[in-house]
């Protein structure tokens, strides 16, 4: 027998918390999509709940119902005190459907389409890097062909942009501007925050036809008609209608930067000099090394769309190529951002 060296055994320069973390994540997170579905919150709603009453509401056992509700207040979604769990504030903004900031439509579009975001849907997309939900192809398209679909997925999308919508009409002065266009406007959840903030402006939301009807539906509800129209076009083929703001928000990420150039491009042509671009987007910083929620906005849209998260320099130099000027970069509401330019 050959002696053998001995193994090296040394301590790791860091502990393993991060890569459980990775680990825990897949299991943590789903535990609020399970509570937020089998309705903890609203029954929690109703009042603060012992273990046992949630249990007995919910016909689920007390191993089960303590894991998800653990994680939910591990997570600051709910609190326990003196045996009872009830609601935190978050919860109550977030995920009480009777809140204007309801995000658990959001949630059901993530449920309902939960093999996208299955580790073989995402490893698959990485590897051909095509999007896989509704089975492959442009979601959009699927959109325009099964109404159903585009419902869901524009509620989805106003559950979370009518809370961001209440941030970015307030980062900056906007006040000369008359006509907002809302271009891939969706259920018009910016136009109607902008006209509630901006007493002198009208907005056109910009769509298309299955998403227009469910704008008019989201207008009507907010009694806005005489102040916010539709219009079905398709932004690709379509002349943009009179508009000195033009406002993108969550489309930029949605396609590859030479579609963004594209789009910047037309806006440019179709403003008259001083008429405004703003993008609405949650941006990469400026070296590319995060924050993680524009990094896992990619892996998102990599299961939904071809495209990507981008930096703030980045779309600048979108504006700045197409002729922008005055191209200045702001916070919004949490995660996201504003890119705005002026034509000269
Ligand atoms: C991610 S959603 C963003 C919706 C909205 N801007 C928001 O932030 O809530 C993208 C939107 O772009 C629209 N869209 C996609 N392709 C389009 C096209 N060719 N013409 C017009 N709108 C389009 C979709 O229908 C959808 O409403």
């Amino acid at each position: 027998m050959t002696p053998q060296s001995p193994v090296s055994f040394e301590a790791p320069r860091s502990d393993d918390r991060a890569l459980w973390d990775v680990a825990f994540a897949v299991y943590g997170y789903p535990a609020l999509l399970i509570a937020h579905r089998l309705k903890v919150f609203s029954l929690l709603g109703e009042g603060a709940r012992t273990l046992a009453a949630i249990c007995e509401a919910l016909n689920i056992q007390r191993r089960p119902a303590e894991a998800i509700l653990t994680a939910a207040t591990a997570l600051g979604f709910l609190s326990l005190q003196d045996g009872r769990y009830s609601l935190t504030a978050r919860s109550e903004d977030y995920l009480l459907e009777k809140s204007p900031n309801y995000f658990g439509f959001f949630w059901d579009m993530m449920i309902d389409n939960s093999q996208v975001f299955s580790y073989a849907s995402l490893e698959e997309a990485v590897l051909t890097n095509s999007p896989q939900a509704y089975g492959g192809g442009d979601i959009y398209k699927s959109h325009e062909e099964q109404a159903e679909l585009a419902r869901r997925f524009t509620r989805g999308m106003h559950s979370i942009s009518l809370t961001l919508a209440t941030a970015w009409p307030g980062t900056l002065n906007l006040g000369s501007h008359r006509m907002m266009l809302d271009i891939g406007g969706g259920s018009g959840a910016h136009s109607i925050g902008a006209v509630l903030k901006l007493p002198d402006l009208r907005a056109l939301v910009l769509d298309l036809e299955p998403i227009c009807e469910v704008a008019q539906e989201f207008i009507v509800r907010h009694d806005l008609e005489s102040r916010i129209r539709t219009h079905v076009a398709d932004m690709w083929n379509d002349p943009f209608p009179e508009a000195d703001l033009h406002f993108y928000s969550n489309i930029y990420h949605d396609w590859p930067a030479e579609r963004g150039q594209f789009l910047t491009e037309k806006s440019f042509k179709s403003l008259q000099p001083g008429g405004r671009i703003i993008i609405h987007d949650v941006l990469y910083n400026d070296e590319k090394t995060g924050p993680f929620a524009p990094a896992a906005y990619s892996m998102l849209m990599m299961g939904w769309t071809e495209g990507e998260s981008y930096s703030g320099t980045e779309l600048s130099k979108m504006l700045q190529d197409a002729g922008f000027d005055v191209i200045q970069a702001y916070p919004a509401f949490g995660h996201y951002s504003i890119v705005t330019g002026v034509k000269p």
